[in-house]
């Protein structure tokens, strides 16, 4: 722990404690928007799904382990690189019958390769550094005397199973579940360039950050390498915060959310808004009705006698039972997208474009789930080639990203790009250039510069302005 506290304080960072929340990082100097304040390799990693690779995460020229038959690689390097682990791995998953096989999880996986990476620190096939080191994993908070009894049984349960698959004889089945309850509230989702999710790691120092509804900081991943970058200015001496969560939703959904997994009640900047005016008013726009008066744009709150919801501005009633009505229909359309299979695509846009639909009677026009419903749409029509309808799509959910999210926050910087790019490929080349920028002006603070992604990105921009600037020449 000296060892790790000195490397720290050589990058400016330090450790220290704080009553409501236990460990926190501090900044020791100033750090600037797109400054990178800590990298970390994984202790531990699972892809979060079986057709990818165990190395890389990647998703082409796959061959399974012909040993366990559940890992698979996609190259004899990525196989190489993981076969300390491995190797180890794949005997205790062969311990298992075939239908159990099925069943192995990334979370079970991820603790097999707790233990193994433990022992293979212990008998030094792999060294122990300052930031790769099972003390860390020791010292993770695990609030296993907060948790239910339900989720207590269910670690009990899959901690039997790694004891069974492994036999570690200096080992009881309730450290093994104090590790599951470890790992729920310390790991972290590796994502791609897009944040989208590719699998689960262990980052023992990263997860020594706390959370913020309103962070100074973001976590990205360069292939499985974890980056903590300033996304604000943070001060010397103040604290380094990370989001947990999506964090576009009203305070009682973060704080929902915050409480069922991580078991705190956040404090943030924006959480002790909690019930103020502009807090409950904001909730019902992202999360509760629009106004029936389709010109109106006031947002509902509850009618104290019970009759249903008035528009704050215009004093319109919209009944419970009409709101009920629709809130009813969504849901069964909502259930008939998730049974359809993926032959069944047609089917599924023509559906979602009803729940889109009937969203837009329901919801206020800056709702998350109408924009949610918008988001899988646009994805919808980019896999039709429907660029078009994609990017009239992507539009109506700008404004609501601009709303939801702070103004350097990666999400909001891919909306642009996937506007920008949609733009341009449309000829609508200076509506391209202005999107592509904006993006570019977040996500090089987020994603740095030096990624192939930015680097692909900031070519797209040069040729967009290129191409503009010559149309201009024409007019
Ligand atoms: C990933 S750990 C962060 C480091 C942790 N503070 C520690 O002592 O190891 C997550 C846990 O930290 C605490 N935590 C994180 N952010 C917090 C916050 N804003 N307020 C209070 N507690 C917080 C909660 O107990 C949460 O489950």
């Amino acid at each position: 722990m000296e060892e790790l506290e000195t490397d720290l304080n050589e990058g400016f960072l330090t450790i220290s404690t704080l009553p409501d929340k236990g460990r926190c990082l501090f900044a020791t100097k100033h750090f600037y928007p797109g400054e990178v304040i800590l990298r970390e390799k994984p202790y531990v990693s699972v892809p979060n799904n079986k057709s990818r690779c165990d190395g890389c995460f990647g998703t082409s020229s796959l061959k399974k382990c012909s040993v366990c038959q559940i890992v698979w690689y996609c190259s004899t390097s990525c196989q190489k690189e993981e076969w300390k682990l491995h190797r180890l791995e794949c005997n205790a998953l062969s311990k298992l019958d075939k239908e159990r096989r099925k069943s192995v999880t990334p979370s079970l996986r991820l603790m097999l390769r707790l233990y193994i990476r433990r022992r293979l620190e212990s008998e030094r096939v792999i060294p122990a550094t300052s930031m790769e080191n099972y003390k860390l994993v020791e010292a993770l908070i695990s609030h296993i005397s907060e948790i239910d009894e339900k989720q207590l049984v269910l670690y009990a349960q899959m901690a039997n199973l790694v004891n069974l698959m492994l036999q570690l004889p200096d080992v009881n089945i309730k450290e093994i579940a104090e590790n599951f309850s470890k790992l729920a509230c310390n790991a972290h989702t590796i994502c791609d360039n897009e944040l989208r999710p590719l699998g689960t790691g262990l980052f023992p120092v990263i997860s020594i950050i706390n959370h913020s509804c309103l962070p100074n900081s973001v976590l990205v991943f360069e292939g499985k390498l974890a980056v903590v970058r300033a996304v604000q200015h943070i001060p010397k001496d103040s604290e380094v915060l990370i989001s947990y969560i999506e964090t576009a939703g009203s305070t009682l959904t973060r704080q929902k959310a915050l409480k069922e997994q991580y078991l705190f009640a956040c404090k943030c900047v924006r959480c002790i808004k909690l019930g103020q005016p502009d807090d409950i008013k904001e909730g019902a726009i992202l999360e509760g009705y629009g106004c029936k008066n389709t010109e109106c744009d006031g947002f509902l709150l509850r009618d104290s006698g019970d009759k249903g919801f008035i528009c704050q501005q215009c004093g319109l009633i919209r009944s419970k039972e009409e709101i009920k009505e629709l809130a009813s229909e969504i849901k069964s359309l909502s259930e008939k997208v998730l049974d359809s299979t993926s032959s069944q695509n047609n089917q599924e846009l023509i559906t979602t474009l009803a729940i889109e639909k009937l969203q837009r009677k329901r919801c206020h026009r800056f709702s998350i789930s109408l924009m949610q419903t918008r988001d899988k749409l646009l994805k919808m029509f980019m896999d039709l080639q429907n660029w078009h309808e994609a990017l009239s799509y992507c539009r109506m959910t700008i404004p609501v990203y601009e709303r939801v999210y702070p103004s350097f926050h990666p999400l909001l910087g891919l909306q642009y790009y996937t506007c920008g790019k949609l733009e341009w490929f449309l000829g609508e080349t200076e509506n391209g250039v202005k999107s592509l920028t904006k993006a570019v002006d977040i996500l090089k603070i987020s994603h740095g510069t030096n990624t192939p992604f930015m680097k692909e990105l900031l070519m797209k921009l040069d040729e967009a302005r290129a191409e503009a600037s010559y149309k201009q020449t024409l007019t």
